[in-house]
């Protein structure tokens, strides 16, 4: 008898059987293909993964399919192996990891088909005389639809404000008819604007990527504005010639609108970007674009790893070191680690991108598994900017902003440039607290404060997004002493209108940027070139190209040095490098100023003075000797609960019960279990124990006996826990 062995969308890690729909010809069925299956009171929509005649449990109680979906599986088989394989790598559930690398339509039972889209054209011998002259609607749609003689859709009709009922009228005449757009499969020519000639290290970065058939990883470490994107473009430009497609995997698409303009302007070929704003349906007809050949180039976030390519030719990650390829709840896939992976399966180059690559991603580049390709020099004429590091401490600041600073944007201003000022606290100051008692506004399910928002007035926390009104009084003392303290986006922006009257100041951060095509009206009031100020958070440090921007300012190059996850430092400084990258991309050459309290900081030193690659040497001798990524390999088990201490405890006897029943492979090693650096979080008390090891098998499987061992225990139940595999960050 034969059994569909199927991953359904459930909690459980386990597989599911069932006995084929009636009259089946099961020949034909292949492996990955949508089933729909009653399930508990409900139907539900699995995804076969075996043809079995086994099976362990009773057959005379195993439920029939109700129906297979699909002719073919949506996924090819190299990119459903993938998941598979994803799904036990990171430890989540198949049925759910297999999910989510369908669009939603596809997860709800949408047919998996492209629909070609129907445009109208006028009849080949039509005469526009059998009009009465009165019918002029028909008569101005007629001569529309004449001005598009390879067809026009009836969102376009419409648009020009025709309509469905006369469309028909002049059908009916036989003057106009519809038809399916078809798709070129060749493009003769694919490019729209010539490509830039290369410098010296661009050529040979090309050169080098386009030297060996198949699958080779590169890693582009590129200073900013070094051009990287213009050898991306001329790596696709290839691929695009020999009738293939690529994938372009981006941090934000909402942030970086530039980037995708420079994409269209380039390319003569359809491109589909997968970013947050499509409807399903629009999602879902980009992703069967890319699978049937149609969409040359797809450009997309994280999730957007997972889309088929009928001809895929190359994949790139642009800004490698993005914490945002890495999921950071349910299945915590890195889209990063899965795109190596693809593309070694789809024998094709990948190429990772970024003025400042992961400790990760320079290990494998020094182990020489990646080509390591260097550009130490800025594209074109601009330079390098040059740093400085302003010592703070003897320092009376306003608002945050330091004399030297403050003389200094006022010197480019008037030279008739544009400053940045780069500060990662948005709201207007990160708490208020009372100056008679001491008081502070925290929240009351985080161990955090709560920041003032003037922005609408009010308290926000930005963990667990809780707010409330301002109070007038304190609520211990009642005084009515309450004050901001210390400076955000908001307080800054504020001070700087205040110093600069006559110059504008854009804000840029989550708030301000929450309207549709935001980011797009500031990147034209920026590009425009007239002075201004730019002052906002990390979303100024993503890949902008601002080539008025001549001073870049960092308030507080202090705020992660000193911080408690292993990977602090490592952000930190690729957070002010990005930002820093802004300045002095043109002509004009850049200047970046630092405040900070610890001037003599090496890291800063290193830094300032040598750069990203030095920092990155040092740190990685730091990781070795501390034993931690990428020299060792690292799972975070987190567990959280309502009571205090219960986390921790619950963990401490998974331990201990695991040591006990010697289920501890040799050489893997724990940490813990303590709190999490934030305990309380949005009412929920944290804890979580660190697993490593210096063999990743060895790791993998205590991991594996770990979720057995949770699925089965039942005082697990009563904790919400979640295994993290290679987390990026530790809190
Ligand atoms: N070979 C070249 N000749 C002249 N200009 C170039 C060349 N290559 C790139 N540029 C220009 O240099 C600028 C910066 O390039 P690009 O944005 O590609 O840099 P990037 O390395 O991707 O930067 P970042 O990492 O900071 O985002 C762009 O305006 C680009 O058009
Ligand atoms: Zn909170």
């Amino acid at each position: 008898m034969t059994i569909l062995r199927l991953a359904i969308p459930s909690p459980l890690r386990r597989l599911f059987d069932y006995l084929p729909p009636a009259a089946t010809e099961l020949t034909t069925v292949e492996l990955g293909v949508r089933v729909l299956v009653p399930f508990g009171n409900r139907d539900l929509i699995g995804i076969l993964v075996e043809i079995t005649d086994e099976t362990q449990f009773e057959r005379s109680k195993l439920k029939r399919a109700k129906k297979i979906l699909d002719q073919q599986p949506p996924l090819p088989a190299h990119l459903f192996k993938l998941a598979r394989w994803a799904a036990s790598y990171y430890q989540h559930p198949e049925g759910d990891a297999l999910q989510q690398a369908l669009p939603v339509l596809l997860r709800k039972g949408h047919a998996c088909e492209y629909q070609h889209e129907i445009l109208w054209r006028a009849v080949a011998d039509a005469d526009p005389n059998t009009l009465k002259s009165n019918a002029t609607r028909q008569i101005e749609l007629l001569a529309l639809v004449n001005e598009h003689p390879s067809g026009i859709s009836l969102d376009a009709i419409k648009a020009e404000g025709g309509n469905t009922t006369t469309l028909r009228a002049l059908e009916e005449k036989q003057l106009v008819e519809s038809f399916q757009r078809t798709h070129p499969s060749h493009h003769e020519q694919v490019l729209h604007e010539a490509p830039l000639t290369l410098n010296a290290e661009q050529q040979s970065a090309l050169d080098q990527i386009n030297k060996l058939p198949g699958f080779t990883a590169n890693l582009i470490e590129g200073i900013t504005g070094s051009g990287k994107t213009e050898v991306y473009l001329q790596a696709i430009e290839k691929k695009l010639n020999e009738g293939k497609q690529a994938l372009i995997l981006v941090p934000e698409i909402g942030l970086t609108p530039q980037t995708v303009t420079r994409f269209r302007q380039r390319f003569n070929t359809p491109i589909v970007v997968l970013h947050s704003n499509l409807t399903d349906r629009q999602r879902l007809d980009a992703w069967l674009q890319a699978r049937e050949g149609i969409a040359k180039i797809v450009i997309g976030t994280r999730s957007a790893i997972f889309t088929p390519l009928k001809h895929p030719g190359i994949i790139i990650i642009d800004e490698e070191h993005d914490p945002s390829f890495k999921q950071q709840d349910g299945f915590r896939y890195s889209a990063r680690d899965l795109a190596v992976m693809r593309a070694r399966a789809e024998e094709t180059p990948i190429i990772l991108g970024s003025a400042t690559p992961s400790l990760e991603t320079l290990h494998n580049a020094k182990e020489g598994r990646y080509q390591w390709l260097k550009i130490t020099q800025r594209a074109g004429t601009s330079l390098a900017p040059t740093f400085k590091l302003l010592d703070i401490r003897q320092e009376k600041l306003s608002e945050g902003l330091s004399t030297q600073l403050i003389t200094a944007m006022r010197q480019h201003l008037a030279n008739g440039t544009q400053v940045l000022v780069f500060l990662n606290r948005r709201g207007y100051s990160p708490t208020l607290s009372c100056n008679d008692c001491g008081w502070i506004a925290d929240c009351d399910r985080c161990d955090a404060h709560m920041t003032l928002h003037r922005e609408p007035p009010h308290l926000h926390c930005h963990h667990c997004d809780k707010q409330h009104g301002i109070p007038r009084h304190c609520p211990e003392c009642n005084s009515d002493q309450l004050q901001p303290v210390g400076v955000g986006t908001e307080r800054s922006e504020q001070a700087l209108q205040q110093l600069f009257p006559d110059t504008p100041v854009i804000r840029v951060d989550r708030d301000s940027t929450q309207r549709k095509n935001a980011m797009h009206d500031i990147m034209d009031r920026v590009n425009s070139g007239e002075p201004c100020i730019l002052v906002g958070t990390q979303m100024l440090a993503k890949g902008h190209h601002f080539p008025k921007v001549t001073l870049v300012a960092i308030i507080n190059a202090d705020s992660g040095l000193f911080s408690a996850d292993f990977r602090g430092m490592e952000r930190t400084a690729q957070l002010i490098l990005q930002v820093a990258g802004r300045a002095g991309r043109a002509e004009d050459p850049g200047t970046v100023l630092m405040q900070t309290y610890h001037a003599d900081h090496p890291i800063l030193q290193t830094l300032v003075e040598h750069g990203y690659s030095a920092f990155a040497q040092e740190e990685l001798h730091n990781r070795k000797v501390a034993q931690l990524p990428p020299y060792t390999h690292y799972a975070l088990l987190r567990a959280e609960t309502t009571t205090k201490y219960r986390a921790e405890s619950f963990l401490g006897a998974l331990r201990q019960q695991l040591e006990d029943d010697l289920l501890l492979p040799e050489h893997v090693h724990w940490i813990g279990p303590f709190p999490s650096p934030m305990e309380k979080r949005a009412g929920m008390h944290r804890a979580q124990l660190m697993i490593y090891a210096e063999n990743r098998k060895a790791l993998h499987q205590l991991l594996a006996n770990l979720c057995w061992y949770l699925e089965q225990n039942k005082e697990s139940r009563k904790v919400r826990w979640s295994i993290d595999v290679d987390p990026a960050d530790t809190f």
